[in-house]
């Protein structure tokens, strides 16, 4: 397998996108006739930068509006393909896109279609130009992948053949099964590009939403299969138009990019054409191992642990770090970064084999991350997320080796808790790459997404979590322009009133709740008056399903980042969304108040 991109996929102008391109390792470009109109350097320079930087010029693309027009029309748009059949042999790329007639078709008859293509194709081949044809979804007469092969196939020219493109056959509802009737050799090009079901005309749907192979609702890995088994061996290409990739770092989004694409041709089984060969097996998390806070002064957060009953575990023999645990939950306080603000840093995970888990997400272009470790303490591997959150393994069921590395804490009592789902939170630009990083690296699942009103905008929650629900790390996107919200971790207890109670005693101040929720949570669910009192006495919130019950409340915010203890009864399956708002306006309001 070898990787190619469509420039309109990436931000910036020509030169860099083939910079960020090369750095990410792609092995090939899809260069769209835009970006190299707006470009200063000649086709010549464009072609001599590509060949220093290692990558393949596959395509120029597109050619619009050529084919099932009047006679006098066809000759203009010959005369058209004829100036960029030269402007490619200057580049030095034999293949063309020729997307099917949106915009000035006029002629609805396949024979007439078919006579234009063998035309241009003539024309072509005095170039050494070869054409591939694609049906757009919103092409006048020509919309349908199947069609397009039709009229491909009755022209019968060797420099004729089809481009497929996932997004135009998925986003109608047309069966891909269909391509494995085409001849391999005659799909001259392959364009990939994953999409979120939306409810709107084709043409934005495509322009604006389209995403990266793994993060919307098409079924890509069915769809590589269907053209493999059809012969194909060219490059897997990704077409993406997204605004917000158009907009963000250029480097970041080809290294997203073709993260996307190696986990596609791993799940499609196209290893065998893949300079990466076959990845290390996914490694679903078994548990959390630790959650580490960093920053230059965890004493608030010291204190903020014992007010809620955890017990401490000792001091790192060597470091300026601390351990403390409530239950089954590790959570290791790092002061080794001098300049930061606390903040969520790192995650433990328990997987069945922690080095394939990792060799996997090198393998899938993450950086290894290494802790200050010296002789004698035991070594975890560990990556950095795109997001900078370095993610550790460990083994499941083996016993958890660095704790003997802390000392002077105290033995844990008979403790029930563990961490019960760990939340962090993104800026818009950087959902849809969280996303894929946690299923491709993190063998986590995405479940059904939600939104949830907050004081400046929805906030976007995608719980990504394992097949039995052991690890849940919720996924919140911030709206644009509004700030990240803080991360947190959500620890679970035995008895949440009394963990509640204790904590207030203990002097913690909870976020606190409006009397007007608990109004409105009488007036939603006929919940019994005394419990509502104590509800509304210790600030917490409640929420039911068809399964159980969930109560839980959350820690002021410290830095970055702030804790939720939750109590689960029965199978209560949720997070409490319908509390989320409270939560968002409570937080803002009490930013608000700090910074007055
Ligand atoms: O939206 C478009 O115009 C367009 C152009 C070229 C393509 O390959 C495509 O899939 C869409
Ligand atoms: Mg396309």
């Amino acid at each position: 397998m070898v990787t190619s991109i469509a420039t309109v996929s990436l931000s910036g102008g020509l030169t860099e996108k083939l910079q960020a391109c090369a750095k990410a390792g792609f092995d090939g470009v899809e260069v769209m006739d835009a970006d190299l109109t707006v470009a200063y350097e000649s086709p010549e320079e464009i072609r001599a930068l590509c060949h220093r930087l290692g990558l393949k010029i596959d395509m120029l693309q597109p050619l619009r509006d050529a084919e099932g027009v009047d006679e006098a029309t066809f000759a203009d748009n010959l005369r058209r393909a004829r100036e960029k059949f030269r402007t490619m042999n200057r580049l030095g790329t034999d293949l063309l896109l020729v997307c099917s007639n949106a915009g000035t078709a006029t002629v609805d008859d396949d024979a007439v279609v078919t006579s234009q293509l063998g035309q241009l194709a003539d024309a072509a081949a005095e170039f050494g130009v070869r054409i591939a044809y694609e049906a757009l979804a919103w092409g006048r007469f020509v919309n349908d992948y199947r069609h397009a092969w039709r009229l491909v196939e009755a022209a019968d020219r060797p420099n004729l053949g089809t481009c497929l493109d996932s997004f135009h056959i998925l986003s109608r509802g047309h069966d891909p099964a269909g391509i494995e009737e085409i001849d391999g050799e005659k799909i001259f090009f392959l364009q990939l590009a994953d999409a979120p079901q939306l409810e709107m005309d084709l043409l934005s749907w495509s322009r604006h939403h389209r995403l990266f192979p793994g993060e919307g609702a098409f079924d890509l890995t069915g769809f590589l299969k269907h053209v493999l088994r059809a012969g194909y061996r060219g490059p897997l290409s990704l077409e993406v138009f997204n605004d917000t990739f158009r907009q963000t770092d250029v480097y970041r989004t080809a290294a997203h990019a073709q993260r996307a694409l190696i986990w596609l041709a791993d799940q499609a089984g196209a290893e065998e054409h893949s300079r990466h060969g076959k990845l290390p097996a996914g490694q679903p998390p078994q548990g959390f191992d630790f959650v580490e806070i960093a920053g230059a002064d965890l004493s608030e957060v010291d204190q903020l642990m014992n007010q809620l009953g955890f017990t401490f575990r000792g001091r790192h023999r060597r470091k300026p770090v601390r351990l403390w645990s409530l239950g089954e939950a590790r959570i290791i306080l790092n002061e080794q970064r001098k300049r930061e603000t606390p903040q969520l840093a790192a995650l433990g995970l328990e997987v069945a084999h922690s080095g394939r888990a990792a060799d996997r997400a090198q393998s899938l272009g993450a950086a290894p991350v290494f802790r200050n470790t010296s002789t004698g303490e035991f070594d975890l591997r560990g990556v950095a997320a795109p997001d900078g959150t370095e993610i550790f393994w460990n083994g499941h069921g083996e016993p958890i080796r660095w704790i003997g590395e802390f000392e002077g804490g105290m033995e844990p009592g008979e403790q029930h808790g563990g961490i019960d789902h760990v939340n962090l939170s993104y800026p818009w630009q950087h959902f849809d790459e969280a996303v894929l990083f946690a299923t491709s690296a993190l063998g986590l699942e995405p479940a059904a997404s939600a939104e949830v009103p907050g004081p400046l905008g929805l906030v976007r929650s995608q719980v990504m979590h394992t097949a039995d629900r052991k690890v849940r790390v919720p996924l919140n996107l911030a709206p644009p322009t509004a700030p990240v919200p803080p991360r947190h971790v959500a620890l679970q207890c035995a008895d949440i009133i009394t963990t509640a109670a204790r904590a207030r005693s203990r002097g913690l101040r909870f976020l606190p709740v409006p009397d007007n929720y608990y109004d409105d949570l009488t007036a939603r669910l006929p919940l019994d008056p005394d419990f509502v009192s104590t509800l509304k006495e210790l600030d917490l919130l409640y929420d039911r399903d068809g399964a159980g019950d969930f109560i839980h409340f959350y820690t002021p915010t410290i830095g970055e980042f702030f804790f939720e203890i939750v109590e689960r009864r029965g199978d209560y399956a949720g997070y409490g969304a319908p509390n989320a708002p409270v939560r968002l306006a409570a937080q803002r309001a009490l930013t608000a108040t700090q910074s007055r």
